[in-house]
């Protein structure tokens, strides 16, 4: 697989449009919003500048593999000559849905049409699809660039030869890869929601200071982060949709927290707007 389209460049998609370009890959990254697209063109140019510094890339490669980058806000120009498309938009099903049933009108016949949804059925998104054994979804992880692992979730009709590329596409940009048959949450979404959800409970309890709690985790559990820290990174916005359709499917375990509604409601979206369970100045 040569050519990659990426859907949404949020958080997400970003991380993974980097780390693609940064394998020799050719990337398309396609978003609604063009202001969206021209920070996520700073992102991956920054990057890039750190990958040089640190001497993973020479500033040669970096200059070919940015170039290879292009960035457009129309669907159709993103997907039409992809070998594999990845959606990384909100994690909202009618909006997943909608664009895979455009991408299946606009993709090439053999492409493979992946969805990095946190806790969704891939076999439901691919339902609306005709090319149900092309659909599958790989999981990525906060911050992609630094995080090894890809969680390849097989929907009830994604074929075997599906699943192999996904495996050998991981290969190429240097991740790791698990199979996980479909379930709500996967593996890692449906164990670390819990947890974060926990310490937000926590919290509102009054069982220990935000900081504390994130400490004990760290330092009781060898947590490389702290689950409300984490949180942040994740986005409160993504999290609470999360936190939604794993309550809508897998029952009162996963009610959200209200403080989690509460902060979102506020705006209190965590990094990416400056403020969450902590405070983070523009640099950090
Ligand atoms: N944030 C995380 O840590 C994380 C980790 C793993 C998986 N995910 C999953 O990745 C997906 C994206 O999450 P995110 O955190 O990057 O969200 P985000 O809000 O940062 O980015 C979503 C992007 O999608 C764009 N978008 C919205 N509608 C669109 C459309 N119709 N066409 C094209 N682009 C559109 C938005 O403009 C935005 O740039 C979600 O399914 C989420 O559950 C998130």
């Amino acid at each position: 697989m040569k050519q990659i389209a990426i859907i949404g460049a949020g958080t997400m998609g970003r991380g993974i449009a980097y780390t693609c370009a940064a394998a020799g890959l050719s990337v398309t990254v396609q978003d609604i919003h063009s202001h969206t697209l021209e920070t996520c063109k700073e992102y991956i140019d920054s990057q890039f500048q750190i990958a040089v510094q640190k001497e993973f890339l020479t500033a040669e490669q970096a200059n070919a593999y940015g170039q290879k980058i292009k960035y457009t806000t129309h669907l159709q120009e993103a997907a039409e000559q992809a070998d594999l498309v990845i959606e990384a938009v909100l994690e909202v099903m009618e909006l997943k849905v909608g664009i895979f049933k455009q991408l299946d009108k606009y993709a090439p016949k053999h492409a493979i049409l992946a969805t990095n949804t946190s806790t969704m059925s891939p076999t439901e998104i691919g339902a609306q699809t005709n090319r149900p054994p092309q659909c599958i979804a790989l999981h990525f992880f906060n911050p992609v660039p630094k995080m090894k692992l890809i969680e390849v979730i097989c929907g009830l009709e994604t074929s075997e030869e599906t699943v192999a590329k996904s495996f050998q596409f991981g290969e190429t940009i240097e991740k790791e890869c698990v199979r996980i048959n479909e379930f709500p949450g996967f593996a890692v979404s449906r164990m670390n929601c819990l947890i974060g959800n926990e310490a937000m409970k926590m919290v509102m309890e009054g069982v220990g200071s935000i900081g504390d709690i994130d400490k004990a985790m760290k330092l009781g559990l060898n947590h490389p982060m702290g689950p409300l820290e984490l949180a942040d990174l994740v986005g409160l916005d993504t999290r609470l949709r999360n936190m939604e359709y794993l309550y809508k499917t897998l029952g009162e375990t996963y009610r959200p927290c209200p403080i989690l509604t509460k902060y979102v409601k506020a705006g209190r979206l965590g990094r990416k707007t400056g403020r969450g369970f902590y405070e983070y100045s523009k640099q950090s």
